[in-house]
């Protein structure tokens, strides 16, 4: 199947006091059209930077970016500005934890939809019964009444479907969710991942999902890329990464298994925090909180390999054994 995304040998540092800290670096990874694909990692393992460098939306002031983002074959990194925005929005879309940030509140949320809906030439009839469909699509219940109300008046849950809903009014090729369900409880969360899926199925969006949980990772995804301190560790089918984890830190990961509860599944059970790398780094980033790390771990970075097919580890063991 033809590539919908490509990323090839991202790095990204941001200069901060004492030198520039790689918050991502020589990430690779393919998403096909229509797959959803998760990002799994640790406060700070750079899932936010990754998706935002995807979107062009970090600032350019103290930060660095090299490596390739192509867009059905288009490097992003390349385009203008101008061209830039007609990527943004009507070729992926973005949803973020909190809608209340990018919902205004003074306006209905149906008319927020239907201001989306309008960019294109459609007439205010066809627009307004679009906005229909799309809360309909993303199930909030009495539609037409919600339309009218404020952002303000919603919960949380039903404020993120009009988040997706607007999304999907600009028919997007790739949505990207950060954190999407992380404000919301159990229950709602379980909705919103039905929702995300059963569009994927209905208007054939691919999904990046990014994440600290590894429920919703089990819930939603098909493949899914495990970061660590900025880089991608391992990567691969969902089952096959759950069934036969190979490196350390993803296993460490799958002894907190998902469960129903949104505090298991967390990304708890390792001792350490995310290291912050300052400058250049040669080593294993996991090296320190890895029980099985050799010398080499603390000297040489280890590559990604192939191990079966679509099945990718960054480990020094898997190269020795
Ligand atoms: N604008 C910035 N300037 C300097 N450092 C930054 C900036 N944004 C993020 N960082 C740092 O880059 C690293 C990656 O941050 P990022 O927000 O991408 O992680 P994350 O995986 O999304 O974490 P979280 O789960 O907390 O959202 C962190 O060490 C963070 O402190
Ligand atoms: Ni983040």
């Amino acid at each position: 199947m033809e590539t919908l995304l490509k990323i090839k040998n991202l790095k990204i540092d941001y200069a901060v006091r004492g030198g520039t800290l790689s918050a991502v670096n020589n990430v690779s990874l393919d998403i096909k059209p229509k797959e959803i694909f998760a990002f799994l990692g640790e406060s700070g393992c750079g899932k936010s930077t990754l998706s935002l460098a995807i979107m062009r939306l970090l600032m350019d002031r103290n930060t660095s970016v090299s490596g390739e983002i192509e867009f059905k074959g288009t490097n992003l990194l390349t385009l203008s500005n101008h061209e830039m925005n007609s990527v943004r929005g009507r070729q992926i879309g973005m949803i973020f934890q909190n809608p209340l940030d990018s919902l205004n509140p003074v306006y209905r949320s149906g008319t927020q939809v239907y201001e989306a809906l309008t960019l294109d030439k459609v007439t205010r009839q066809q627009a307004w019964s679009k906005v229909l469909q799309l809360y309909q699509d993303v199930k909030i219940p009495d539609a037409e009444r919600r339309m009218k109300s404020f952002p303000n008046e919603m919960s949380g849950g039903m404020r993120q479907r009009v988040m997706i809903a607007m999304m999907l009014s600009r028919n997007p090729e790739l949505l990207i969710a950060d954190e999407p369900t992380t404000a919301l409880d159990v229950t709602t969360e379980a909705q919103i991942l039905n929702i995300m899926r059963s569009l994927r199925d209905q208007y054939g969006t691919a999904i990046l999902v990014i994440t600290h949980n590894l429920g919703i990772v089990a819930e939603i995804a098909d493949r899914v890329g495990v970061m660590y301190a900025g880089e991608l560790v391992e990567m691969g089918d969902v089952n096959t990464i759950f069934e036969n984890p190979l490196h350390p830190y993803t296993k460490a990961l799958m002894k907190a298994l998902p469960r129903q509860s949104k505090n298991v599944g967390r990304i708890s059970t390792i001792e350490g925090t995310v290291p912050r790398i300052i400058g250049e780094y040669n080593g294993c980033r996991f090296a320190n909180r890895c029980p099985f790390a050799v010398d080499i771990c603390g000297s040489k970075t280890p590559t990604m390999r192939e191990i079966t097919t679509g099945h990718f580890v960054s480990c020094h063991r898997e190269e020795i054994l």
